[in-house]
Formats: C-alpha cells, structure tokens, sequence
C-alpha cells in the first residue's frame, strides 16, 4: 500500500482545474519515458467537471493523445449515449475535443440486445481490460485512476454493504445500487489497487463525513473509500468542504 497524501483546494471550481492541471502534467510525466499511458476515469460531479478542465487547459495540446488510452472504473448499466452514463458525460465534457484514437478509448459496454445484463457487460469488460494487460498481469497499468466520491463513501461503484466490496475478480456487476441506477458494472479493489496511481476527488460539505470516515481508516464495508489505494500513490484531491475545513 502507498503513502496517502490529502491535498486541501479552497473550493470545487479550484479543486477541478487543479486536478485537471495535475493530470495533465502526470500525463505529459509519464510520457517523457514511456509510450502508452493508461488513464482510468471516473464519473460524477467533480470528476465530470475535472475532464472539462482538461479540455479547457492550453496543455492539454502538449499531449500525444494518440498514445493514451482511456477506461473508467464504473458505468451505469444503461444504453449507449444514454446521458447518464459516466461514458456519453465524459465524450461531452473532454472526449469529442481530444486526438484519442477511437480504438484506445475503452468504455465499459452498455445495455443492448447482445449485453442484456451488467453480468455480461462486466465479463466484456474484464476481457478488454486483459486483452491490454501486460504479460502476467490481468489489467493494464493504470498510470492514474480517478475515482469520485459519493456522500456514503463510495467509490466507482462500491457501495457500502454490498458484495462486490469482496468481489473476487477484475470487475462486478452490481444490483440494487442505492444511487440510481441501480444496475451499474465496477472495477473491484483488486483492480483499483493494481494501479500506480490513485486519486480520489471529492467536493462539498455532503461528503465531510465520509472523507473522515475513510481517512480514519473505517472498514469498506462502511466506507469502501478506505480501502482505494494504488501501488505508488494514493492522492486524496479535496475542497475544503469535503476536507471539513470550510
Ligand atoms: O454514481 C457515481 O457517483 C460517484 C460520485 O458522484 P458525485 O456526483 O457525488 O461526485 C462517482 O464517482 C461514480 O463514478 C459514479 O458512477
């Protein structure tokens, strides 16, 4: 497990550009000694709102996008370009400006005829992320994975209580998600901490307790947030409502 460091930002607009600044320097980092990037996105408010930053910040134009592929680390179990889903946000707010070739952009499938249920869509998934793994290994190297946090301190789509906080493979289907939809498809832990770096982004006076709670080092099974770390760095990027400090 990494070093945790908390990074306190004095409000959720400060606290986006800033990730999105973050992430495009880790981007252009890795990029100086190493050809691919693998970046892993999440959905929700803030995570949305970092991608548009990306989009807004001049640097983004220094990076080869070409060499970056893009996952996320959960979906809403909804058909595609449906405008909950974590992916059609994501194309909106960055995607549809960025050079990424369409092959290196990697969502997690969406409800159809052929994916009638989060169980085939999280095996799919699972394939896809092992089709781009390294020799030996089940899942790419995620250089940076972002994850959001919800106000009950979940993650991806780990929700407290339930199963697939024990899941035993590289993805879960989910049903009964207290957040709606309830259908969803999630990474697990075990893929969320195989990644180099973890970030998880949280704003507003809503999530202050759940930040606590994970901070503290609660169980996942009350605050699956704990439990998000990556092999090099685990980041928590906060405004100063979420830090409790408002
Ligand atoms: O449903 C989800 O919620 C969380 C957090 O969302 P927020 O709006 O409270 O920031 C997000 O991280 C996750 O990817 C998403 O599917």
């Amino acid at each position: 497990m990494s070093t945790r460091s908390v990074v306190v930002h004095p409000d959720a607009a400060l606290l986006a550009k800033a990730t999105a600044a973050r992430l495009l320097t880790a981007v252009l980092d890795r990029q100086s000694t190493a050809p691919r990037v693998d970046l892993c996105l999440t959905g929700g408010t803030v995570g949305i709102r970092t991608l548009a930053e990306v989009a807004q910040d001049p640097v983004h134009e220094a990076v080869d996008w070409t060499g970056v592929h893009l996952w996320w680390g959960d979906e809403r179990f909804l058909a595609d370009g449906d405008g909950d889903r974590n992916e059609t946000q994501a194309r909106a707010a960055l995607l549809r400006d960025l050079p990424v070739p369409a092959e290196n952009i990697h969502p997690i499938p969406a409800r159809s005829s052929s994916v009638p249920d989060p169980e085939t869509s999280a095996a799919l998934y699972a394939d896809e992320l092992a089709a781009h793994a390294p020799d030996g290994s089940s899942v790419p190297e995620f250089d940076v994975l972002l994850l959001g946090m919800g106000p009950d301190a979940h993650v991806a789509s780990l929700f407290p209580g339930h199963p697939e906080l024990s899941a035993s493979g590289f993805t879960a289907p989910v049903h009964g998600s207290p957040k709606p939809p309830s259908e969803r498809v999630t990474l697990t832990y075990a893929t969320i901490r195989s990644a180099r770096q973890v970030w998880v982004v949280a704003a507003g006076a809503e999530k202050a307790d759940a930040v606590a709670s994970s901070l503290r080092g609660d169980d996942v099974t009350v605050a699956p947030a704990s439990g998000a770390y990556g092999t090099e760095r685990t980041l928590w990027l906060l405004d100063a409502a979420a830090a409790g400090s408002a």
